[in-house]
């Protein structure tokens, strides 16, 4: 569902305000050498991609997410402490984590990911709205193994730049989609990585539906298992049922924010929602 043509949605508010951070930046063109550079001076990048191949039985891998508020559930934990949660989330079997660094309407920080960084080993993602190269430097710089990039936001052309740039500079790159046509665009980069968001960022509606749905469509357009990307369902998984729903459309790994950084047992809800205990 998206929202009437027309209609102002908090997703381009956000896009809005990002574009202002951005025309801060200092002025300047980003290539792949530049990107190679600030990776080699920050030392070892983790494998994102890699840590996602999970066994074909059993539960998927786990994106944890660092988050501490956002547009559409308000402040979801108040004592927030990004690197005691990216801990736990370490001991608790999480495969990969993704840390919010948009100011504005999550409450992140760049700054989080440098902190997350010295404090576990696993691959991290900065989840924030990516619309122009010099947000990848950044990322690089401030110890981002992966970005995402979200479909939604980018005219195909610079998608494509993005991408590209990324992943020759070695970096992970989750291309989120949420409906069909995104999904055929997200397609035409040829993603290892690709994401697909149950909730609208314009309405904010959540429907694991959308996993299913996109899960199948992409069996259909890449019948061959081995050239298929990785698929990583998003957002709105709240229980076991939920995980095993998307694992059984084909979920290779979930990507957890709400329902984890709510709860006051971290590791007791992971494995609940790992189904690793009773
Ligand atoms: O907190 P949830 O419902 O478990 O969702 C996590 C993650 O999928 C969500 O934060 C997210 C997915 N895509 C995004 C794009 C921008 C900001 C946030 C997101």
């Amino acid at each position: 569902m998206t929202a009437p043509a027309g209609v102002r949605t908090v997703l381009d508010t956000i896009v809005e305000r990002k574009r202002e951070e951005i025309a801060r930046l200092p002025a300047r063109t980003v290539t792949v050498e530049d990107l190679r550079a600030a990776l080699k001076q920050r030392g070892s990048t983790r494998d994102f991609c890699g840590a996602l191949l999970s066994p074909p039985v059993g539960p998927p891998a786990l994106i944890a997410e660092v988050k501490k508020a956002s547009p559409s559930a308000g402040v979801i934990r108040p004592d927030f402490d990004p690197v005691a949660v990216a801990r736990t989330y370490e001991m608790g079997g999480a495969a990969c984590l993704s840390v919010l660094t948009d100011e504005p309407f999550f409450q992140g920080h760049l700054e989080y990911l440098r902190r997350v960084r010295a404090a576990v080993r696993l691959p991290l993602l900065r989840k924030d709205f990516i619309l122009d190269e010099r947000q990848l430097l950044e990322s690089v710089e401030w110890g981002a193994d992966a970005v995402l990039l979200i479909v939604a936001i980018l005219p195909q052309p610079r998608l494509q730049s993005l991408h590209d740039l990324a992943v020759r500079a070695g970096l992970s790159v989750l291309v989120e989609v949420h409906d069909e046509t995104e999904l055929e665009r997200a397609l035409a980069l040829k993603p290892r990585l690709l994401g697909v968001n149950n909730r609208d960022l314009r309405t904010f509606q959540v429907d694991l539906g959308t996993t299913e749905r996109l899960a199948r469509r992409l069996q259909q357009l890449c019948p061959d298992p081995r050239r298929r990307p990785l698929l990583v369902a998003e957002s709105g998984i709240h229980s076991r049922q939920d995980v095993e729903r998307v694992r059984a459309a084909g979920a290779d790994a979930i990507l957890v924010g709400e329902s984890l950084m709510r709860s006051a047992d971290l590791p007791g809800r992971i494995r609940e929602l790992m189904g690793l205990s009773g």
